[in-house]
């Protein structure tokens, strides 16, 4: 083998797998290196098998409000381990899918954890050939290694799983501590529920989703709440004891907490131990590596794109870094990241999803003065023949100057599919004008945000 190439990818998930296609599909050379499973986090452990597991956990709730719909049950079992290893197959197809697509693609796939050895070149402990090491020398690096989940250093944290753990199981004990506020313990949270499992989650401050819209997230509070979910606010967990299945936590250093199993969701960190960056100084800082507006380190001719640099990490930001990073170094293009309007959704039940700013974060950089806010806040028509207190919420903050809609938040049903297309607008200078002189569509929860006065 030619251990020669324009370009080694160090990681192939979402960022690395779009950055080595693209490059090569220019016509160079390039190797990816992956020491786990190709695909990465979104595709082995994040978004993809968490949305299967948002899809199956739904059904109970159908099951539970099918008779009000006229549909006659005579009986129904939630079967957790069916759907886990019918989302773990799943994994494995796509798994194979995106190993045919390197190979498709003309990009040479290493298997094995990689290091940097010099300014051009990486070091990869292969898997295919037991301990050997191999040496592979490019014109360029990209690094693309992404985050691991990161919790808190209390005795038995060990007994906790993470978001990674939960895909492993067979099942699920009767009851389930979730510790976080964030996106995997509140998507998490609504899972298990809908699952059929008890869920306590702890919160160590007082709100979920602290960077999103205070009212939009106390919304989804009070609907996880009417859905069964207990939430315990200002707690910590201080330590852990005994087995999964009958866990004994201690809270606040005063109380104890039964459980089956505690989930600790409490964020992500970049995932740069092994890497030996400190080889050719690669600057670093708070474990992120630190890049220009085009993804450069300080070393000219390696790169980082994804959750490594801890800038937005999402998926679509990861691939778009990517190929943002392929279009410049191997094309003619000059592209910059458009980090503006990133759409974000929260897979609870029910969705929450935004674009543009916050209230909060508008009141800050317009002045309250300068910002006029539109709500929506009603029942939604799928739970009206159903004992529900789900609610549907909608918000637009406009900035009232320019009348330009700087904030779109939804809570409700397809929150996420409505907020991509308001995105689109967002993205191309909507105002609250161009809003209302749009047609509403009816009977639907989105006409709101045409027809708000
Ligand atoms: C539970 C969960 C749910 C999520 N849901 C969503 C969602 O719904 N929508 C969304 O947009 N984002 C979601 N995300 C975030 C999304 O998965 C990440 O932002 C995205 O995967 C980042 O891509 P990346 O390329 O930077 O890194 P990754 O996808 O993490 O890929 C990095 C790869 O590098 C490999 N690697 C690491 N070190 C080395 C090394 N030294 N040598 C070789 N290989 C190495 C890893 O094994 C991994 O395969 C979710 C994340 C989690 C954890
Ligand atoms: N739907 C999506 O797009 C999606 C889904 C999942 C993850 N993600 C991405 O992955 C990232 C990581 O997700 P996450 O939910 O782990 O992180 P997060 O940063 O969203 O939330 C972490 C939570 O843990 C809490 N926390 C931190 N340390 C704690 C401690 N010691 N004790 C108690 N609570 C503690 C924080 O206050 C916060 O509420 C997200 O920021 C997001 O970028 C996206």
């Amino acid at each position: 083998m030619n251990y020669s190439f324009d370009l080694i990818v160090l990681g192939a998930g979402s960022g690395g797998l779009a950055a080595a296609k693209r490059a090569a599909s220019y016509g160079a050379r390039v190797a990816i290196v992956e020491g786990d499973r190709v695909g990465g986090t979104c595709v082995i452990r994040g978004c993809v098998p968490k949305k299967l597991l948002v899809y199956g956990s739904q059904y109970g709730e159908y099951l539970k409000n099918a008779p009000s719909f006229g549909v006659k049950l005579t009986a129904s079992k939630i079967e957790p381990s069916i759907l886990l290893k019918n989302v773990r197959n799943e994994v494995d197809r796509l798994n194979k899918l995106h190993i045919d697509l390197l190979e498709k693609s003309n990009v040479v796939l290493i298997k094995g954890w990689g290091s940097i050895a010099g300014p051009n070149s990486v070091v990869v402990k292969s898997k295919d050939v037991q301990d050997q090491a191999i040496e592979l020398f490019a014109e360029k690096i990209l690094i693309a290694v992404g985050g691991r989940p990161s919790f808190p250093e209390i005795p038995g944290a060990s007994l906790g799983w993470t978001s990674d753990d939960v895909f492993l199981q067979e099942g699920f004990p009767d009851k389930v501590v979730v510790v976080g506020a964030g996106f995997i313990a509140c998507e998490f949270a609504c899972i298990l529920n809908g699952l059929g499992v008890k869920v306590k989650q702890l919160v160590r401050g007082r709100n979920l989703l602290k960077n999103f819209d205070n009212e939009v997230a106390f919304n989804l509070q009070q609907s996880m709440e009417s859905s069964g979910i207990e939430f315990q606010f200002a707690s910590e967990v201080n330590s852990i004891e005994g087995e999964i299945g009958d866990l004994n936590l201690v809270v606040n250093h005063d109380s104890n907490i039964k459980s089956g199993a505690v989930i600790f969701a409490t964020g992500r960190k970049p995932f740069i131990e092994g890497l030996n960056l400190e080889k050719v100084d690669i600057r670093t800082s708070n474990n992120r590596i630190n890049v220009d507006n085009k993804n450069s380190t300080n070393i000219s001719n390696i790169f980082a794109i994804g959750d490594v640099t801890d800038k937005v990490n999402l998926t679509p930001v990861a691939i778009e870094e990517g190929r943002v990073f392929a279009d410049n170094n191997y094309s003619d293009k000059n592209r910059y990241v458009n980090y503006e309007f990133i759409p974000k959704a929260v897979f609870s039940q029910p969705e929450l999803a935004y674009v543009g700013k916050t209230e909060e974060e508008s009141k800050r950089i317009y002045g309250e003065s300068n910002i006029k806010i539109y709500r929506a806040n009603f029942k939604p028509m799928s739970k009206m023949l159903v004992k529900s207190k789900e609610k549907c919420f909608l918000k637009l903050i406009i900035e009232k100057n320019s009348n330009k809609v700087v904030g779109c938040h939804m809570l409700g049903e397809h929150a996420s599919e409505i907020i991509q297309m308001a995105a689109i607008s967002m993205n191309m200078g909507a105002t609250k004008l161009d809003f209302d002189q749009t047609m509403a569509l009816h009977p639907t929860i989105s006409e709101e945000f045409v027809t708000m006065k």
